[in-house]
């Protein structure tokens, strides 16, 4: 029986360029950022599973007798290189009182849980008894990677729970991180989580959430950067909902009907992360104006080629209008369709023009902050490590 608790966190993502496209085998450079999802973990009582979601209104337990019996049912085959098969969510969503095509966070959230919980505990031990509270400075749903950090907090509890990974985290030690074949582990298995709730994920955002830092991906090769510079950027959120599910189907139905206009699209979106790879690589570490131009003209074109992809949205038109008033380049992040978008900020950019940027944002209904990109990957921590502001959140039961 689990005997620790203990809190373990991953980091959201920003897209600097390659989204979309890399759920067709192109190419996305990514890096973390440091806003993190929280996942507590404490012993539970004898024969109870609970979990708590408040992020998402969810608070479910259920008896390990009867998940392992629904385990039993669905889970005879489960591994982490065989995608969740409809017939096992059919089953996961009826066992849930989930209806049909249900796509509403909360439900999409138990399901992933669900899938991950039964499928890793068939594989690599027993339901485990514990309760497991996930809480998050990520927005939901804006583009910032919130389903990705999920999944690979889950899993990496999960996977422990059950044996499959160590718990490095020593006696005395403030935060740890795992091994790299164990890493790999649980980003396969967050990656199936990511299946639950997108459908058809490229794989790039639960990579960032695992590795942290900054990374190229294509089809499921991550390379990490070889040298980033420190890049400002701001973080606008339009609070524009949307589902990066249904957006990821829309590029789908538009590239399956006008092939010949689309795939050129997304081989110029492959461009831009190659030539941007390549200019960033090149990049001094501190680098100094006359560098950003011709990323402020990557970010430019690729905000029209999402526009063309159909997933931009009148509120990401007029956040890019607000920042070039002043000067500043921005681009949609994530999915689209509403959500976040991006913001350059070149270093001879006055604290003045930024302020006055994000006065203009915020009188638009946007909530915009500053950030630092390149945060950690999946990290555990011990509770004398973490702030207050993150011990209160997760002291709710
Ligand atoms: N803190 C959380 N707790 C539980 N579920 C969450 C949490 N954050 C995200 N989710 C799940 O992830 C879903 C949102 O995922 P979605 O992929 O649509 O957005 P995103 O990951 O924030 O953006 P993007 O994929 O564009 O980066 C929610 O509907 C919910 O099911
Ligand atoms: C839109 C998308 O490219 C990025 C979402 O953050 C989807 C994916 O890669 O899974
Ligand atoms: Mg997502």
């Amino acid at each position: 029986m689990w005997a620790r608790e203990l809190v373990m966190s991953a980091p959201g993502k920003v897209i600097l360029h390659g989204e979309h496209a890399v759920v067709l085998g192109k190419v996305a450079l990514a890096v973390a950022l440091d806003l993190r999802t929280f996942l507590r973990l404490r012993p539970g009582a004898e024969g109870r599973l609970s979990v708590s979601l408040p992020g998402v209104g969810v608070r479910r337990s259920w008896d390990t007798p009867e998940l392992r019996a629904l385990r039993g049912r669905i889970a005879a085959d489960c591994d982490e290189s065989k995608p969740p098969s409809l017939e096992q969510l059919d089953a996961l969503r009826e066992f849930a009182g989930i209806a049909a095509g249900a796509s509403a966070p909360e439900s999409l959230a138990t399901l992933a849980f669900l899938y991950m919980c039964l499928a890793i505990s068939a594989k690599y031990g027993d339901v485990p008894s514990v309760d497991i509270l996930v809480w998050s400075e990520l927005p939901t749903g804006a583009g910032l990677g919130s389903s990705a950090a999920y999944a690979v907090c889950l899993a990496a509890a999960l996977l422990m729970v059950c044996g499959a990974i160590s718990c490095p985290l020593q006696e005395g030690e403030s935060t740890a991180r795992w091994t790299e074949e164990e890493l790999t582990l649980i980003n396969s298995w967050a990656f199936r989580g990511e299946q639950v709730i997108h459908g058809n994920p490229s794989g790039v955002d639960n990579a960032v959430g695992t590795w942290g830092g900054a990374l190229r991906y294509q089809a499921g090769k991550i390379t990490p950067l070889k040298r980033v510079p420190t890049l400002r950027i701001l973080l606008t959120n339009t609070k524009v909902p949307r589902s990066t599910k249904v957006l990821v189907a829309g590029v789908k139905e538009k590239i399956l009907k006008f092939p010949a206009i689309m795939n050129p699209v997304l081989d110029s979106i492959d461009a831009i992360s190659q030539e941007c790879q390549s200019v960033l690589e090149a990049m001094p570490a501190n680098p100094s104006p006359e560098h950003y131009p011709v990323l402020e003209e990557f970010f430019d074109i690729n905000q029209h080629h999402l526009n063309v992809l159909g997933v931009g949205h009148p509120s990401l038109d007029r956040l890019c209008q607000v920042t070039a008033s002043h000067s500043l380049h921005s681009k949609l992040t994530g999915a689209g369709g509403g959500g976040c978008g991006i913001t350059l900020l070149p270093p001879d950019t006055s604290p003045p023009a930024v302020e006055a940027a994000k006065q203009d944002l915020c009188a638009c209904g946007f909530e915009c902050w500053e950030t630092k990109i390149g945060a950690p990957g999946v990290t555990l921590h011990s509770c004398c490590s973490l702030s207050a502001r993150v011990l209160h959140a997760l002291a709710q039961s």
